[in-house]
Parts: C-alpha cells; sequence; structure tokens
C-alpha cells in the first residue's frame, strides 16, 4: 500500500532476537528514535503480544502508522518463523492487526548492518591492526542467542546490505584441542555450524563439552555465568570455554572478511561481545583472525571493531524504513 511521507509518523522500529524484543520509536522527520524498551521474549506469546505490551508501556504514544522489524531469521516471503524461538506470524496479518499502512522485516543482521555506517565515534572499539578503506565491502558478525551475520558492499552511491545466514556455515577446528571439542559437539548435534559454539548455547555448550572431557560431573551454567567466572579467573573450565569462543570468533571472523574481502572493516555485535571487555582484547581473537597461512598480512591489513552502540539494529531498521517508503514515493 502506497504511503505519503507526511502520514508515516510515529514509526515503531523493533529488533527481535531469540531472547530480547527492542523497541523504539521515531515521533517526526528527522527525529531521533525515543522511548526505548528490551522485552524478553519469552514473556509473550508473540510478536504481536509482544508489541502490544510495548505500546501499553508506552502510554501516551499516538498508535504509529508504519513500522520496521529486524528479526533473527531469514525472512523470504509473507511467513515468518524464528530460528532460536517458537514465534511465527505472517507479515501482512499482523500489519493488519497492529494497524499499520506498511510494515517492513527484515533479517535483524541485515538490519545492523544497515547501521553501520550511522555509528558515531565512540561506537565503536578497535580490536588489534588494521585500516579501514571507505568504500570497501563491511563484514559483520554477532553471537547472541545465535550466530548473526552479514555485511555492507558499495551500490551506487551508498550500501547494500547482504541478506545471508552465515552463522550456519561448518565450524572448523584450528586445533587439536579444538577437534576434541568439536568432535564431543558433534555426538549431540546433526551439524556442527559456526553457532553451535558462538552464541550464548554456545558458550554453554563449550563448556558442558570441556567438563565432559576432563571427566568432571555435568554442572548447569547460563552463558553469563560462565563468562563472569571465565572474567574473574574463578573457574579453569570457564576460563577455557570463553578462550575457545573468542578463538574460533577470531577464525570465523577472518573466515569471512577473506570471503568479503571486507576492507571496510569487519564488525563485531550481538549481546555478547560488547560485555567481556578486556576479556576479548586479550584473547585469541585478533591472533586467530590473522591466522590464515598465506592470507596473513592480507587480514592484518583489515580492522575489526566491537560495536559498542546500546541500540544499533533499531538505527537499521528505521533505515530499512526509509529506504522502502523512499522506493514506494520516488523520493
Ligand atoms: N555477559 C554475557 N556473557 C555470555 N553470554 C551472555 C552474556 N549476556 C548475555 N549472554 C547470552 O547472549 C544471548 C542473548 O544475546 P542477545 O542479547 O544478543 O539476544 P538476542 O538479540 O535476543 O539474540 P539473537 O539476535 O542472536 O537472536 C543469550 O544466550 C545470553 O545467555
Amino acid at each position: 500500500m502506497p504511503t505519503g511521507c507526511s502520514d508515516t509518523y510515529p514509526r515503531l522500529i523493533g529488533d527481535i532476537g531469540g531472547t530480547h524484543a527492542r523497541f523504539a520509536v521515531i515521533d517526526s522527520p528527522g527525529s531521533p528514535p525515543t522511548r526505548f524498551r528490551t522485552l524478553c521474549c519469552d514473556d509473550h506469546a508473540g510478536l504481536l503480544e509482544a508489541v502490544q505490551a510495548y505500546l501499553l508501556l508506552e502510554r501516551g504514544l499516538a498508535g504509529p502508522r508504519v513500522a520496521a522489524f529486524g528479526i533473527a531469521n531469514p525472512v523470504e516471503g509473507d511467513r515468518v518463523r524464528m530460528t532460536n524461538h517458537d514465534w511465527s506470524f505472517s507479515i501482512e496479518q499482523l500489519r493488519i492487526e497492529l494497524g499499520l499502512a506498511r510494515l517492513v522485516v527484515l533479517n535483524d543482521f541485515t538490519a545492523l548492518a544497515l547501521s553501520l555506517p550511522r555509528l558515531q565515534a565512540g561506537e565503536r572499539r578497535q580490536i588489534g591492526g588494521g585500516n579501514e578503506c571507505a568504500g570497501r565491502p563491511v563484514a559483520l558478525i554477532g553471537p547472541g542467542t545465535g550466530l548473526g551475520v552479514s555485511g555492507l558492499v558499495r551500490c551506487g552511491n551508498g550500501y547494500a546490505p547482504l541478506e545471508g545466514e552465515g552463522g550456519h556455515v561448518t565450524l572448523a577446528a584450528s586445533t587439536p584441542r579444538e577437534a576434541e571439542l568439536i568432535a564431543v559437539l558433534a555426538a549431540r548435534f546433526d551439524h556442527v555450524s559456526a553457532e553451535r559454539a558462538l552464541s550464548g548455547p554456545g558458550l554453554i555448550a563449550l563448556h558442558d563439552a570441556i567438563r565432559q572431557l576432563a571427566g568432571a560431573p555435568p554442572l548447569a551454567l547460563e552463558a553469563d555465568e560462565i563468562s563472569a567466572r571465565a572474567m574473574a579467573a574463578s573457574c579453569p573450565w570457564c576460563a577455557e570455554a570463553l578462550q575457545v569462543f573468542c578463538g574460533m570468533l577470531g577464525s570465523v571472523a577472518g573466515d569471512l572478511a577473506l570471503t568479503l574481502g571486507a576492507f571496510g572493516g569487519v564488525y563485531i555485535g550481538g549481546g555478547i561481545v560488547p560485555k567481556l571487555g578486556d576479556f576479548f582484547d586479550r584473547s585469541d581473537f585478533r591472533r586467530r583472525f590473522e591466522q590464515k597461512g598465506r592470507f596473513s598480512e592480507y587480514l592484518a591489513r583489515i580492522p575489526c571493531y566491537v560495536i559498542l552502540a546500546e541500540y544499533p539494529a533499531l538505527l537499521g531498521a528505521a533505515t530499512a524504513l526509509d529506504n522502502a517508503l523512499a522506493g514506494e514515493t520516488g523520493t
């Protein structure tokens, strides 16, 4: 349905992950997003109910006219089914139920990629060396509930975001120890994808595997407990799990940089790495990123950045909405 620009405010934007649904509103043209809120997906039966809960919490907000949601799954056609959660819905039915003139739904990491050119100084921290080359491809990877992957490639005067499922590439071992750990994971999963180790559930799986190989009894810890114990150096199994996690992430990020020729930089987002602070900076991440034999010098020139912005994917959803509406109005 064509939508004139003047009647498209307020705009609702959302970032829907396997654990958290984050929302905000843009009240008028050119104004920054406000009314940020993070809801737990498990507290709501579906996306419709989560949006309704957000709108109820934001009493006094005029009903949004249009919306864009980045969501953690491939988006192909009208039916959306989340990979790491049980929510599923029809985009068109959700649009009608929310009374929206337009609803844009895109992959959450595609949305996050769209936000990268809008990051301010201070919203990213460089890990290791390398210099960014303007106009060259940009790579994006982020462990959270799953492992999101995307990128940006130059297109005309702007950038086009990539829509793939790179978190599900096959995980390769770079050391004998990693081969042992992957063998333990292979006994549990049909396919040991990168996401099986490089995500919150993946960190738990690595910790379980390390304890199993050590003959230690199972210990159910959440991913944030594992990283807290690792950073406090209070548990050797947790410390190894987080070290292996950072090293493997370096290898997979290096593979992505090679695949894209990502001289525009490799960005690391998601809900885990930005919380690891110094531990990540001191980890094997950058060494493993560059450890690609004859291509080590090539990778040494590519900078890596941890995204520090609090709600970057929401900005990307706002950009996707701008683009969709501009396409309809020809602006
Ligand atoms: N400090 C931490 N250390 C390790 N893992 C953490 C930490 N904080 C959160 N996690 C894990 O990160 C995951 C949540 O990540 P995030 O906040 O990116 O969620 P999400 O946006 O819902 O995920 P996704 O977009 O990947 O579906 C959970 O698995 C959680 O256990």
